[in-house]
């Protein structure tokens, strides 16, 4: 799905007004019965609540308002309260004038807000996406009575005061949803930490915007669902041998961290890899053999830690972090293998956590590497970011300074690429913050790119089966039990799911 600006919305909604022939005032009130169809359906375990509508004075008070109105018409208990302004928007007075006269519509006075029951449901359709300053005087003041209630509150498509695409300046009023129903199309604004309290739990609901000027629009950040994924993941081959399927090492562990190793080789054959070597320190070695015999395992000559690169003949990949330590002799093996590496190179953890304290080995990255860094490792090879707005920009600066795939780590996990397009993953759950779980996704990445997928093709399908076998997990099991190998064991289904079938 693509992500579009405030203004490629504004766009977009004018386009089909234009190509489907309909007036604005239509398409608002599909807006406003998609959004009451969602309310509705909630509604129905609790009919005897009653829902109060917060109008702002544009198009997203006229979605307010049309909402008030079929709510009523349903039968709903509604009550509106409209902000005072000088100027309304066109649509917003049409549906003002459509409002049925059974319906209480209330001017809002800034000293005398009123007292609502906690069994009320409270709406949030004061701004949206035409939101430009910060709110201030009444309107700053009903945000600050919506967030002091106790009552629930909606968010018809944005939560009032948070812009769609950009940060706004720090305490400026904005309304803390407890959902927000949000049209079409996801926002950029949703998929950012910082902006968590304020977008609560979010929806889409279509309207119908023309899908041909959807897919015309350019843009620079989309959000990963199947349809995107479609056609990258080939289905296994009938006459396959494990040759097939690429051949993988993996360099990793370290003493007391040889676990981190096998997780994310457990992952890494979980994933369809056809041969695996996994390389650890000697203090690895039995470790490796039992817990995962699927793979030839690779004494190092270092005992607790690996000092040497093996030779690098024959693999169709390298990846390299997981529970690596820090050693000066690993650092030394990490070098060379940035100097020599013939295969495609996969980076995470410790890997990362060295080229940030030896920055100048950042020149060396092979193009098309993949580095699957958190904000904390992604920080340590560029800079403190000032917000998550920030953050992204210096994604998009170091993958195309470094020609590189960057796998930034979180919920809505954000691949970063060379030619500054950002796809946000749409899969996974908070149970996946559990140790060893980023070492599961470096297995996942590598297996794909041993397969021969292209870069971007193994990020985007790793990371998205990756959130997908944590979710299937969580399903079993629920988030807390969600452990990094449960995660790992649910691969295979999830990677299933993505498969292309045959053509027929
Ligand atoms: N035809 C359309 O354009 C559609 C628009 N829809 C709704 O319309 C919304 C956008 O409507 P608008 O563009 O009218 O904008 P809003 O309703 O978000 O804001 C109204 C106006 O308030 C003013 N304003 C901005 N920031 C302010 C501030 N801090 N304090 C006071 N006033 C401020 C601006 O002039 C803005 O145009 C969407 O979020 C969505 O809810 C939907 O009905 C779908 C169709
Ligand atoms: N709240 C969340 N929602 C979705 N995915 C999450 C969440 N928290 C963590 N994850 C995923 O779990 C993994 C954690 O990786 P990382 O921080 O490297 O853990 P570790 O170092 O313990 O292996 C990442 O892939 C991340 O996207
Ligand atoms: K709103």
């Amino acid at each position: 799905m693509k992500i579009l600006s405030a203004a490629q919305i504004r766009a977009l909604d004018q386009a089909t007004i234009q190509a489907e022939g309909i007036t604005s005032v239509e398409l608002m009130e599909r807006a406003a019965a998609a959004f009451t169809e969602w309310l509705l359906e909630k509604l129905a375990a609790h009919p005897q609540r009653e829902v109060h509508v917060f109008c702002g004075p544009g198009n997203n008070g006229g979605d307010g308002l049309a909402a008030a109105r079929l709510l009523h018409l349903a039968g709903q208990a509604v009550r509106v309260w409209l902000l005072p302004a000088a100027r309304h928007s066109a649509d917003f007075t049409a549906n003002h004038q459509r409002l049925p006269s059974e319906v209480p519509c209330i001017e809002l006075d800034a000293y005398q807000l009123p007292e609502l029951s906690s069994s009320a449901v409270l709406v949030d359709a004061l701004f949206g996406t035409g939101l430009n300053r910060p709110l201030t005087g009444v309107a700053a003041a009903v945000v600050h009575y919506l967030n002091n209630s106790s009552a629930p509150v909606v968010a018809v498509d944005m939560p009032s005061g948070l812009l769609t695409d950009a940060p706004q300046p720090k305490s400026s009023p904005v309304v803390c949803a407890h959902y927000t129903i949000s049209f079409e199309l996801p926002k950029l604004a949703f998929l950012l930490p910082q902006n968590a309290d304020y977008v609560g739990q979010w929806e889409l609901v279509s309207i119908g915007l023309n899908t041909t000027v959807i897919h015309k629009t350019p843009v620079d950040n989309y959000y990963t669902d199947l349809k995107l994924l479609t056609n990258r993941l080939p289905a296994r081959q009938r006459f396959a041998h494990k040759g097939t399927y690429g051949h993988a090492l993996l360099l990793g562990g370290s003493y007391g961290k040889i676990g981190a190793a096998v997780l994310a080789a457990q992952a890494c054959l979980h994933s369809g890899v056809g041969l695996l070597t996994l390389a650890v320190p000697a203090v690895g070695y039995t470790v490796a053999q039992t817990a995962v015999p699927e793979a030839m395992a690779l004494p190092d000559v270092g005992q607790d830690y690996i000092g040497e690169l093996p030779n690098l003949k024959g693999y169709s990949v390298v990846a390299i972090g997981p529970g690596l330590g820090q050693q000066p002799d690993t650092l030394r093996v990490l070098e060379q293998l940035l100097r020599t590496c013939p295969a495609p190179l996969v980076l995470d953890a410790d890997a990362l956590n060295l080229l940030g304290s030896n920055r100048h080995l950042l020149a060396l990255l092979p193009p098309d590497t993949i580095l699957t860094p958190h904000p904390k490792e992604f920080e340590r090879l560029t800079q403190p970011a000032h917000d998550d707005y920030h953050r992204l920009e210096l994604l998009r600066a170091f993958c195309a300074r470094h020609r590189c795939y960057v796998v930034l780590k979180g919920a809505y996990t954000c691949i970063g690429t060379p030619t500054g397009t950002l796809y946000f993953n749409s899969t996974g759950n908070p149970g996946m913050a559990t140790g060893g779980s980023g070492d599961v996704l470096t297995g996942v990445v590598a297996a794909l790119c041993a397969q021969g997928l292209a870069p971007l093709d193994a990020a985007l399908l790793a990371v998205y089966a990756h959130g997908r076998a944590g979710d299937l997990g969580a399903q079993q099991i629920g988030q807390m039990g969600l452990t990094a190998g449960i995660i790992a064991a649910h691969l295979g289904p999830a990677l299933e799911e993505l498969t292309t079938p045959p053509t027929f």
